[in-house]
Parts: structure tokens; sequence; C-alpha cells
């Protein structure tokens, strides 16, 4: 009998991922195994993978070990490597709580966009239950471009750790079929590639999204999108916490259900949503190894 792999599959706002708890890191989660995990007919399906290992058994946490325990080795579904994933942090936790490595309450994540706190609430708020720290958006000067087709709108560059262009449209339709990645300008601005945000205002304070992701195409819902989306929605607002010493809070609707988001006087932005396990399994390492020759 060939060797199993535990995993479980969970999502939040429907942005989903499988789970790989590996605390010693002992798995080669190649690129092209992520990829076929993530194959929505071929393997289990997924927008990325949360690789679970011990801070202090990675490499790229270890500096992290002393701040959080559990480092998110997180991956898009094309196998490639994100700094940061909003929704992934939310769903992490909830792993870390329903493997009974944690309690409701005050967390820490190690994650490649540094140390993140996470709240896990007792009660569900009607918002969902975990919030998570995202630490500070940066906001590249110069205007860059999104375009669909023959449309082309005006974005805003907001790096949540990640990289985000954020553009207004006046119907979220306009975004098409968002199959393919929607070219932004000018070249050169994301030598890394970006993920692609558009937004639409539903009222005062809530707004709705759709999302193209970097390694990932078209998700139900982006956390950092979300809040690279409440940032820029606040500035064109008028609004600016640091500035004025009031928080802005937005409420933002994704495909897959809502996310909320405050940016505090202090420039910390906190995101609040639903973070849910669905399923737990065993993968089979001889398939894995096979998908991936
Ligand atoms: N879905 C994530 C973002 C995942 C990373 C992104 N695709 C990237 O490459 O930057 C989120 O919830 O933030």
């Amino acid at each position: 009998m060939s060797t199993r792999i535990a995993f479980l599959k969970g999502h939040g706002t429907e942005n989903d991922f499988v789970i790989v708890p590996d605390p010693e890191n002992a798995l080669d989660l190649t690129p092209a195994a992520v990829a076929a995990l993530c194959d929505r007919r071929a393997g289990i399906g997924a927008d990325g993978v949360l690789h679970v290992v011990r801070s202090a058994a990675h490499p790229e946490a270890r500096d992290m070990a002393g701040e959080a325990e559990w480092f998110m080795d997180y991956r898009n579904g094309d196998g490639s490597v994100a700094e940061m994933c909003g929704n992934g942090v939310r769903v992490f936790a909830r792993y870390l709580q329903h493997a009974g490595h944690v309690g409701e309450g005050d967390l820490t994540v190690a994650t490649r966009g540094g140390v993140k706190r996470v709240h896990i609430a007792k009660h569900d708020s009607g918002a969902g239950d975990v919030t998570v720290g995202m630490g500070r958006a940066r906001l590249p000067e110069g205007e860059v471009t999104v375009g669909v087709g023959a449309r082309s709108w005006p974005a805003r560059n907001v790096n949540m750790g990640n990289p985000h262009a954020v553009a207004f449209v006046d119907d979220l339709a306009h975004a098409g079929d968002l199959y393919t990645a929607p070219p932004v300008g000018p070249e050169g601005t994301y030598p890394d590639g970006v993920n692609v945000e558009f937004v639409v205002d539903r009222a005062p304070g809530h707004v709705a999204m759709r999302v193209h992701e970097r390694g990932s195409g078209e998700t139900r819902s982006c956390g950092t999108g979300a809040c690279a989306v409440a940032v820029a929605a606040a500035r064109r607002d008028g609004a600016d916490p640091a500035a004025t010493g009031t928080p802005a809070t937005y409420t933002v609707d994704v495909p897959g259900g809502r996310l909320v988001i405050t940016e505090r006087p202090d420039g910390e932005i906190e995101m609040t949503g639903p973070a849910v396990i669905v399923a737990e399994g065993e993968i089979d390492a001889e398939w894995l190894e096979s998908a991936t020759r």
C-alpha cells in the first residue's frame, strides 16, 4: 500500500484551499505537486495550498519562530509562491483551532509578509468570526491602467504585502470572463505579476468586487484584494485615517460572500470574515508523485 499524506479542504468566503499539515517540513511540495493538488478536475481542486509548517522547521520562517509557532507556506494554484494570502491566514487559523493547536482568542501566524495577529471569536458577530491584522497598505506613486477588451480604466496601485491594481468600474460585468489576466500598464510596473480587482459601489462604505488573482485566475474572494479595495475606496472618498484620526470601515462583497475591513488611524488594517474547514482526507503519495512527473 502506498504512503498517504493527510490533507484538509477549507475556504474563506469561497476562496478555497487544500491544507497540508507538515509540521516538520518533511514534504517536498514542488510547484508541480501544488498545481496537481489544485487541479479542479484531476486533483482535489483549490485556489491555493496552505502548507502548515512549524516556523522553526522552515528556512523562510525560522526568524519568526519566537513570535509565531506556525508558518503559513502559501502557494497559488499554479504552484507559484506569494507573499501573503488574507483569506488563507484566516483559514490557516481555523485549521490550527480544528487540529487543537490553538483555542479561540488571539494567536499569531508567520507568513512571508511577516507575523500576522489573528483573533478567532467565540461567537460569530454576523460579519464572520475570524479577524486578521493585515498590517499597513503601501500606495506606490503613479497611476496604472487596467484593460479588458476595448475598455480601460485608471487603477490604484496598492501593496498589501502582495501587489494589487484596483479599478473602479460602472458594472462588474465589464470585467468580462476573466479567463486570462487583464493587461495592466504601464509595462514593467509589476515585474512579478499583479492581482487585479474590479470594484463597484453599492452604498456609502459598501462596495462589491471581482478579482483576477495572480497564479490562480478568477477566484470567488481575495482577502488582500478586499483590503486593497477598501483602502483605494477610502482614499477616493477622501478618507485617510492616519490624517484624520478616524477609522474607515468598508464592507466588501465578493462573489463568495462578504468581508469587513477597517483601516485604523495607526494605518493597521483589520479584516473579518468566515473561515470554514469542510473536509479531511488522504492524498495517495504515489498519485502525487506520478502527477508531477
Ligand atoms: N487569495 C489571497 C491572495 C493569494 C495570493 C495572490 N494570488 C498573489 O499571488 O499575490 C488572499 O485572500 O489574499
